[in-house]
This record gives C-alpha cells, structure tokens and sequence, in this order.
C-alpha cells in the first residue's frame, strides 16, 4: 500500500466492533444458556479465529449480516474437538481460551501462527497451573502449541506480575469452574470488558481497585449484546485527524470504556481538539462519537498506570510524538515487546527511517518532536498496529511512504485502506 502526503480528512465514519469484547462476546454467548445475539460483532481474523475454536468444540455460531447468533450450551456444553484448535494471530483468543479449556472433562492441544508461538504463555500457565491445571507448552519453551488437560479447579487469589487483561481474564475464566471465589490482583487496572460483560450475562463478579472476583460455577444466561467501536481503531482516525491540516472528521459510535480511553487523555495532554459528543451507554460499556480537528500538538509523558489504558495505541501515539513539538517520554512499556511483534523495535526503526529523532530506552523511547518525516519503505512484519500507524505516518510526511506486508490490517480492522480512503481526497 502506497500513502502519500493527504489534503485535509472531511467527513464522518463508524470503526469496526470492538476487538476485545466482540471475543469475550462468542466466549460468553457459548457458555450461556440459550441464544446470544451480537450487534456490530468484528469479523477480522482474530474473532472468527474465537468463532472457528468454539465451533470445533460444538457450538453452533450463525453469522448473519446484521449480527451473530450464538446458540450456546451453558457452562458443561462445549464437546471435545476433534483436532487441534487453532487460534491463528490472536493472543487473546489463545490466553481467554486457555482459561476455559483447563475446566473442561477433556484434553485440547491449542495453537496459533508463527507470531502466537513466539508470545510468553508462562503467564498463564503459571496461575492455571496453581488452580490445578495442565497445561504443558509441547514445545518446552513456553510458548503455544499448549496441550490442556482439564481437571477440577481450586479458587486461587493470584498476584498478576503484568497489567494483562489477558491473564486476569483467563483466570477469571477458569474461576468459573473451580468451587468458591477466585481473586486476580494486577498492578494497575487494565481493560476491565470482562468483569462487564461476565456480570452482564449474570455471573457474581467484583471488582475493587486492581482486583476482580469471581464466584464459582456461575449460571450464564444468553445475552443481546451491541458491540461499541473500537477505540483501538479509531486511534488511527484521530492521529491522522490531528495531524494533517485542515481535516475536522467525526468517528461514531466509539467505545470509551475509562480502561480503554488513555489515547484520549494523551491527545488531551498534548493539546489536541477533541470533543466527545453524544455520550451514552451499550450495556455496562461507555460510548461517545469523537469530533476531531486539526491541531498542533506539544509534547507529553506517558507512563505507569495510563500504560494499559493505551497499550495497544502506543505505536500510533509514538508517530503522534515525532510530528509534535519537544520531546515525549514513553516509559513503562515493555509489554510491547511480547505483542504480534517487538513493537518497540520497530517503532524506533520506522520512525528513524523516515527521519525522526528518537532514542530507544530499556522499557519505551524518547522521541525528539518536530523535524519534518519524509516517506520510506517499512514492512508492517505482519503486524496490524504497525501497518495501520505507519499508514497514517506516511499521510502526516513529505513524499510517498510504502508500507510492504499491508494486509494484516485484517486481524483487527480488513476495512482500514478503504475507511481511510473514503475521507481522504489524495
Ligand atoms: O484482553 C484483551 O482483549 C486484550 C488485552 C491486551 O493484551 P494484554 O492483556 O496482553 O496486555 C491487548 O494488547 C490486546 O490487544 C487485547
Ligand atoms: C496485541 C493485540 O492482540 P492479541 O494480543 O489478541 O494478539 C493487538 O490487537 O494489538
């Protein structure tokens, strides 16, 4: 794919679902019973990767064009597949699952792509393991493909070392099948969409702080759920809306769950005209349409507790820093090496390539703002961030940006080159 420097972005769109609760949407719809029906569910590769796992373990999954039905079988339905079950690029299909297959009477062997294989499971392992699990990683090193053999489960309070929600939701997952409260205390609150949506389809689930609680064997009961926007999405709206003069777009229907909103917070803190219109609620989950305008932005530090608030737009608000003036800090950030790809690796390398100054550090980056960007050629290395952040890089800088590998937009978002060409007249 080919960006070149835009003319001003004029008009309006609604992003794709939410990546995130469109899986725990399938997840929980499975396990409920009766029929749950999602609105605006994401059909990118990692969610009908969710679909895929579920309809090998016997769940019958209708995907019509306005929504998606999940015939669910509650909490004991799901039957042993019959082959491996294949995640494909999604670590939160392979953690949630992971969660709910070690309660199972049967034994599973998961996997994923050459980039899931590489992501540490040890995480996940480590509390499954203390609530008596078995899960063995068969290739020793701790990674997928992960043979999981259920057994009965033992409530744990389990101390997180990461802000994932990832891990805390696979253990609130298994939670679900061992007897009594299980507890995950993580050092900050990341994406809280499965306390929400456990609790919307009736589960006894707490949360305090950075704790949440679940009491066991819950009964779920199938739920009509609408899907927001994904922030994640529309963060690739909103830089590029920042950045390129003269573009004012309004992007609907956005999910700004107080977990998720970090990006908005940063842009607040660099001065960016953003307005929320419209705010209101799907379900339990908070829902604005963000009024963008071209700004010039100045620089900021983002770090600590805002870090899983924005995990996933890091890439996004690092090409933000490079055109804003002064230099940003980025710290606390070392998650970002275990995601499809070394995230902070190849921002560094890409924002070097088109002429920034910037400075890797242990755990993030100090970026040195404001010298023009010129294009370049940048692979995406299968990664979806990467491509759809250095997409909008190239349409901020000089010349004509090559972004190589540009279909895994795929995973979280298939629609992105045309979205954004349709608000864009260059
Ligand atoms: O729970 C989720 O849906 C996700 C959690 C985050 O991962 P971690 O839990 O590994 O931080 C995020 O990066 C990922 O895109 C989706
Ligand atoms: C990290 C991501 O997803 P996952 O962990 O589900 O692969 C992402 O979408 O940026």
């Amino acid at each position: 794919m080919i960006f070149k420097k835009s003319t001003p972005l004029r008009g309006e769109l609604a992003v794709p679902g939410d990546k995130s609760i469109s899986h725990r949407a399938v997840m929980l719809g499975a396990l409920a019973k009766g029929t749950t029906s999602v609105t605006n569910f994401l059909k990118g590769a990692d969610c009908l990767s969710t679909i895929s796992c579920f309809e090998k373990m016997g769940i019958e999954i209708e995907q019509l064009p306005s929504e998606i039905l999940i015939h669910g079988k509650g909490l004991h339905g799901l039957n042993a597949p019959e082959t491996i079950l294949d995640a494909g690029n999604s670590g939160t299909t392979t953690r949630l699952l992971s969660g709910i297959l070690a309660g199972q009477a049967f034994c599973t062997t998961l996997t994923g792509d050459a980039s899931i294989q590489k992501r540490p499971m040890t995480r996940i392992i480590t509390p499954l393991s203390q609530m008596g699990g078995k899960i063995e990683s068969l290739s020793d090193n701790g990674c997928a493909p992960l043979k999981i053999t259920g057994h009965p489960l033992k409530p744990i309070h389990y101390l997180s070392p990461v802000s994932s929600a990832q891990v805390k939701s696979c253990v609130l997952l298994a939670g679900m099948y061992a007897d009594g409260i299980t507890k995950v205390t993580e050092p900050y609150l990341s994406r809280n969409h499965s306390e929400l949506m456990l609790r919307s389809f009736g589960a006894d689930v707490i949360s305090e702080g950075t704790t949440a609680a679940i009491t066991g064997n819950p009964v779920l009961e199938g739920q009509n759920v609408i899907v927001p926007g994904d922030i994640s999405s529309a963060a690739y709206f909103i830089a590029a809306g920042l950045l390129i003069p003269g573009s004012e777009i309004l992007i609907k229907d956005v999910g700004i769950n107080p977990t998720r909103d970090g990006i908005l917070k940063v842009c607040a803190d660099m001065g960016a005209d953003i307005q929320l219109l419209n705010k209101r609620e799907y379900g339990k989950e908070p829902v604005a349409d963000i009024l963008v305008k071209h700004s010039e932005l100045k620089a900021t530090v983002i770090e600590g507790a805002l870090i899983p608030t924005l995990i996933d737009e890091l890439p996004m608000l690092a090409v933000m820093a490079a055109f804003a003036q002064g230099t940003t800090v980025i710290r606390d950030a070392q998650e970002l090496k275990v995601k499809e790809s070394n995230r902070l690796d190849i921002i560094v390398q890409h924002l070097s390539a088109m002429g920034a100054d910037i400075i890797p550090t242990e755990d993030g980056m100090e970026i040195h703002g404001g010298k023009p960007l010129k294009g370049a050629v940048l692979d995406s290395y299968m990664d979806h961030r990467i491509a759809m952040s250095f997409a909008v890089a190239g349409m901020a800088a000089d010349g004509e940006t090559e972004i190589l590998n540009a279909s895994c937009v795929d995973i979280s978002y298939p629609e992105f080159y045309r979205d954004m060409a349709a608000i864009s007249a260059s």
